[in-house]
């Protein structure tokens, strides 16, 4: 996708607050031009310390965002803001990560060389609000990123790895790990097209009822079954006339649902409904309010009553055996009431994945208040109902705790297409999830992605009809490996088609990553993304009042460039994500 495409598919795809959420589409449709007055004062930066301010500090807020780049994000390790000056400018494909990213760009190396980093930092912890908070860490540079993957591992290096002889060796670049645990991490892009690539092929397809169809993905054409409309159809309360007025009028009239009227004759009128059939030898409709009766009871028109006006003619809309949407079109609302009205009572569609998800960590609640060093489990309410509207059929959501034999019993005899797991992908003392992969003899597909948050995901093959997902515990990491891995997958399981790929200019700076894509939450501001606060791989706040996430280049971003955006699947495909 070159720049100009992407942008011009960005900015028409986004039109003011078309898929935003409803503050969203205010503002946009408001203000027209997004900025601090049009999202009613929420991005303000210097209510960043209040609790409401959800937004990255805008460009506005200058040396304090900019400095706030510190050289680093703490949790995540992610850091450098984008020097002044740096950052060639390219089109979303490139900057998003899509078709090589800006590895080596000059200006990043030179924001490193000279330190400006560190000395953004400092101002940072000055001027912002909120920050230290928003990346839980305060000034330890480094952590996560010291062996941060080299630039340029390929894909391949990582493909078809059997899990038991990948551990622990190391030995490539993209390497990085906690407690000696090493893995080779890839180009987010890589991984997201061996995620695409893994499953060989949609699932056989299957025959249901209509009313269960919703969310599937049409495994053939949807071909008309009829004509649409299948007889001539009154598209008005009124008249069917023949010839030109006056007109005497029959006294019995032709309601919907009938059949056969009696023919007209020239100089006749019925009356009839909207949606009946029209009378042989009527020449048109007309409108009740467009009639008038003479003392004598005929009928006068009081405008002029073009021939055919107001019948909709068999076969307007369709023909029988016209194509009317291709097969992998995801099957919404609309698309079910299509399918009736050209006379399904069936679809055949490709079945959504079946998956098991697997919680891990036994520090997790599943209801009341963290205490003692126990947290809520945050994934398990969330990963169902977004899987779902990835495409899945989530059949079964279980706690294990920090137990391996658990986790080896219930992938060994998990019956599902994917296994998604979350925790326990790193290599502390309780991540269980590589001993787990090596046990059952999984080939490991992607150990690993050069992406903030979310880089110890990893995606293997655990038999040849059956991969696992490892989605790290971080909540926000989770949703990156869910979104770079589990979604590629599932739409390759689930037969759908990409989503069209766009651009949009982000609005605020964005920090970036020294080496790797970060994915950040925004909000769709009319044709802007606004980059949002509490984004640290920790967090949830920022991606709960997000619409999308934007795919931040290393470097990161400065106000105005283009980057690729992923939406929110409730935000465009969401279909099943709350009515399934
Ligand atoms: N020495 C290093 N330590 C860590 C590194 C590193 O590079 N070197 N990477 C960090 C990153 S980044 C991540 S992400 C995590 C990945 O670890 P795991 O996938 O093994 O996840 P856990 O250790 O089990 O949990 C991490 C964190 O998330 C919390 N968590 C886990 N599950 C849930 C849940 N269902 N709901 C809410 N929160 C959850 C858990 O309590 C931990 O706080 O490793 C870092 N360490
Ligand atoms: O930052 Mo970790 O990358 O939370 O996955």
């Amino acid at each position: 996708m070159n720049e100009d495409a992407a942008r011009s598919r960005g900015t028409a795809a986004r039109p003011a607050g078309s898929t935003a959420a409803p503050g969203a589409a205010s503002a946009g449709r408001s203000g027209g031009v997004p900025g601090p007055a049009s999202d009613g004062g929420r991005s303000d930066p210097t209510r960043a310390g209040s609790g409401t301010c959800f937004m990255e500090p805008s460009a506005g807020a200058g040396a304090g965002a900019g400095a706030g780049a510190g050289g680093r994000e703490p949790d995540d390790g992610t850091a450098v803001g984008p020097a002044p000056g740096s950052g060639r400018r390219r089109g979303p494909a490139g900057s998003g990560g899509v078709a090589g990213q800006e590895r080596g760009d000059a200006g990043q190396e030179r924001s490193r060389k000279q330190g400006r980093g560190r000395k953004q930092g400092e101002g940072r912890s000055q001027g912002v609000p909120g920050r230290q908070e928003e990346h839980g860490a305060s000034g330890t540079p480094g952590d996560g990123t010291s062996t941060s993957a080299a630039s340029g591992t390929s894909a391949s290096a990582a493909h078809g790895t059997n899990a038991r002889a990948a551990s622990g060796t190391g030995d490539a670049g993209g390497e990085h790990g906690k407690g000696g645990k090493r893995h080779r991490a890839i180009p987010w892009p890589d991984a997201r097209a061996v995620a695409g690539r893994a499953a060989r092929t949609p699932g056989t397809p299957v025959v249901v009822p209509l009313q269960d169809a919703l969310g599937l993905v049409l495994a053939a054409p949807l071909t008309a079954l009829t004509d649409l409309p299948s007889f001539d159809t009154s598209a008005m309360d009124g008249w069917a006339v023949a010839g030109p007025g006056p007109w005497a009028v029959r006294a019995e009239g032709v309601l919907a649902g009938r059949a056969g009227p009696e023919a007209l004759t020239d100089g006749e009128a019925v009356r009839i409904a909207t949606g009946a059939r029209i009378p042989r030898g009527a020449t048109a409709v007309l409108r009740s309010e467009h009639g008038a009766m003479d003392a004598m009871g005929r009928l006068h028109p009081t405008r002029d009553v073009p021939h055919g006006q107001d019948i909709r003619p068999r076969g307007q809309e369709c023909r029988s055996g016209d194509l009317l949407l291709p097969a992998d079109t995801v099957v919404t609302p609309a698309v079910l009431g299509l399918a009736a009205a050209a006379g399904y009572d069936t679809l055949a569609g490709v079945p959504r994945p079946r998956v098991d998800v697997l919680v891990l960590g036994d520090e997790l609640l599943t209801e009341g208040l963290p205490r003692e060093g126990l947290i809520r489990d945050a994934l398990g309410p969330m990963l169902p109902s977004w899987l779902r509207a990835l495409g899945a059929d989530v059949v079964a959501v279980r706690r294990l705790g920090d137990d391996a034999e658990a986790l080896h019993r219930a992938v060994a005899g998990s019956g599902a297409d994917l296994v998604v797991t979350t925790g326990g992908t790193a290599s502390g003392p309780v991540d269980h999830v590589h001993p787990t992969l090596r046990r059952v003899d999984a080939e490991l597909l992607v150990d690993g992605v050069e992406v903030r948050p979310g880089h110890p995901m990893l995606l293997a093959r655990t038999r040849e009809d059956q991969h696992l997902v490892g989605l790290p515990g971080n909540p926000l990491a989770a949703v990156s490996g869910l979104l770079t891995l589990a979604e590629p997958l599932l739409r390759t399981l689930a037969g759908r088609r990409a989503p069209e790929r766009y651009a949009l200019p982000v609005r605020d700076v964005v920090h970036g990553h020294p080496h790797d894509t970060r994915l950040v939450p925004v909000a769709l501001r009319g044709d802007r993304a606004v980059p949002l606060r509490y984004n640290g791989p920790a967090m949830l706040r920022g991606i709960a009042a997000a619409d999308a996430l934007a795919v931040v280049p290393p470097g990161g971003a400065r106000p105005g460039r283009e980057l690729e955006i992923l939406d929110l699947p409730w935000a465009t495909a969401g279909i099943g994500a709350c009515s399934t």
